[in-house]
């Protein structure tokens, strides 16, 4: 077996040492200064937990930490970072990791057609010793896939989860996309730090617990963590102290055994969250059949849809739960066209054409997808024109006929005023209408997609994962903005989430998805219980 995992730090070493040192550290973005003289130390073996609402500053942080080039490249920053007794200043990532520096960032890197094994080594592989390679040296050489598979499982062997080295990253789960990405950053051997940002918002809540506990053990192997999340609970559970970031600005640092989430909450975002968001009853005899999935699958790699049958009413929000990997996210991505899917799919009495993502949209019906950075987002254009786009192409929305209707050009001044109401609306947090998507937080980018959405205000909105990267009072708006355009507008939405708390506070009924089919449909306020064992493949006798 490969050895890591040997750092060379005694066990009476770990939380003695200070690692890290941030002084004074500030940064801009031209004029937007976004974060303000930045103290803090971290110690060996320290989990340290970072939080802080959309656009704190936290991943900007994390960025000068990692030594990433979009921090040079738009001016530097201020201030001092000592790494391991050494004053240091990364220019590049590439830097940080040769001091010791791993970092998951929020969007995957992974390369997609390698398999688990072979992007845990990128970069790193194993050579073979030959008679060719003494003679020419290591360009020459050739990978031993052998060792690197080892290496690979030695690695995922430490994260306590059921990975299998040899399937391709493409055919994963995202869950297991994040204990890859795990995995490459601790097989590296010197790795002392390691920034986790928001690592758990793509797992189900039983996966993080996992990803918790190996966060535990590597902190008490000697490596540091600084974890970002938007669940304040991962950060209580886990974290032995807590940064709190407030526009930039460091509210506080808390011993985690002194304080709670309504201590951090009131510090992260200056006033208390009110009761959690409630659905009203609804309930209706005779209800009208909207959308029907009949015998419906769908080929989408790690999300596999086998037989779905489901009857969406009209008017209602349908909730679409279950485990990370057994089908819940295939089903909107297949009924709109994004991935291969067969079946039927009868919406307003007419069955409509797969494969084709025209025809959904052109008949109604409107996606927000859990992936907001491939089918998002146009990140170099205006915050404004983004949240427009669909309206313009789609419902021939703010356009302006002139020449007595023989043209018709784009109305600058209403796309300007929606934006504007829906930056108040979702508390965007960025300059103006005008700034640039790729320049705001991944949670502001998250509100632009469903801002997007409203605009548009579709006859049945698919909307995957609304709440991800979404800070805890931001959420409640979230949640709160969906029940109000189900109850004024009338629209149809199905909700596809990893949090069943989410679902249970915003549906009418929630569908429950197993090895690919509906395992049973629950209403709300049914007990816990019963979720648990349609998640764990116990059929219920509510299917359709
Ligand atoms: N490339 C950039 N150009 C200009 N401004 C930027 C850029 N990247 C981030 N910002 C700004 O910096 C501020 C902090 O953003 P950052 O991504 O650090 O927030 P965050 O706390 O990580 O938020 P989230 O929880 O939403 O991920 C935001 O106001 C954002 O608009």
């Amino acid at each position: 077996m490969v050895k890591i995992f040997d750092r060379g730090i005694k066990g009476s070493d770990i939380m003695q040492k200070e690692l890290l040192r941030m002084s004074g550290v500030s940064k801009s973005f031209g004029e937007n200064t976004v974060l303000k003289d930045i103290n803090f130390t971290i110690k060996e073996g320290e989990i340290v937990g970072l939080v802080g609402e959309n656009g704190a500053g936290k991943s900007t942080l994390m960025k000068i930490i990692f030594g990433m080039s979009l921090i040079e490249e738009t001016g530097g920053y201020n201030g001092e970072m000592i790494f391991q007794g050494k004053k240091v200043h990364f220019k590049s990532s590439f830097d940080a990791l040769n001091a010791g520096i791993g970092m998951v960032h929020q969007e995957f890197s992974l390369i997609p057609g390698f398999k688990a094994s072979e992007n845990i080594v990128l970069n790193r592989e194993s050579l073979k010793k030959s008679f060719v390679k003494e003679i020419f040296g290591e360009r020459i050489s050739k990978i031993d896939f052998e060792k690197d598979r080892e290496r690979a499982k030695v690695a995922i062997s430490h994260l306590g989860v059921d990975l299998n080295v040899d399937t391709k990253v493409n055919e994963m789960p995202v869950a297991h996309m994040q204990f890859t990405e795990i995995a490459r950053e601790i097989e590296r051997e010197n790795v002392r730090l390691l920034v986790l940002d928001e690592p758990t918002a793509v797992l189900t809540e039983k996966e993080a617990e996992i990803l918790l506990k190996t966060m535990k053990r590597l902190a008490s192997e000697g490596i540091a963590i600084i974890f970002i999340t938007h669940r304040l609970n991962e950060i209580m559970d886990v974290s032995d102290r807590i940064i709190v970031l407030r526009d930039g600005i460091m509210m506080s640092e808390l011993e985690t055994s002194e304080t709670n989430v309504d201590e951090i909450t009131k510090l992260m975002i200056g006033r208390e969250i009110g009761e959690k968001t409630k659905k009203e009853e609804k309930k209706e005899s005779n209800p009208e059949i909207i959308l029907e999935m009949k015998k419906l699958w769908v080929d989408m790699p790690g999300e596999k849809a086998k037989n779905i049958n489901l009857k969406v009413q009209k008017g209602e929000i349908i909730g679409l739960g279950g485990m990370a990997g057994q089908g819940k996210v295939g089903i909107a991505n297949g009924v709109m066209g994004l991935y291969p899917a067969g079946g039927e799919v009868i919406y307003k009495n007419e069955k409509i054409n797969l494969n084709n993502p025209k025809i959904p949209l052109e008949k109604g019906m409107y996606f927000v997808s859990e992936d907001r950075k491939e089918v998002g987002l146009i990140l170099e254009e205006k915050i404004s024109m983004n949240i427009a786009y669909p309206s313009i192409y789609i419902k021939n929305k703010f356009l302006k006929e002139r020449y007595f209707g023989l043209l018709k050009s784009i109305d600058e001044k209403e796309i300007d005023k929606n934006s504007q109401h829906y930056i108040e609306k979702l508390e965007i947090k960025c300059m103006s209408g005008s700034q640039r998507v790729g320049e705001l937080s991944g949670g502001n980018q998250q509100k632009v997609c469903l801002a997007k959405a409203f605009t548009i205000n579709p006859d049945i909105l698919f909307i995957s994962e609304p709440t991800r990267g979404i800070d805890i009072g931001a959420k409640k708006i979230v949640l709160e903005t969906l029940k109000e355009y189900n109850r004024n507008s009338g629209m149809t939405i199905i909700l596809t989430s990893s949090e069943l708390e989410e679902l249970r506070s915003v549906c009418d009924r929630i569908a429950i998805v197993t090895e690919g089919e509906i395992a049973g449909i629950l209403s709300p306020e049914d007990d816990l219980l019963e979720f648990g064992k349609l998640m764990t493949g116990v059929k219920g006798d509510k299917n359709e």
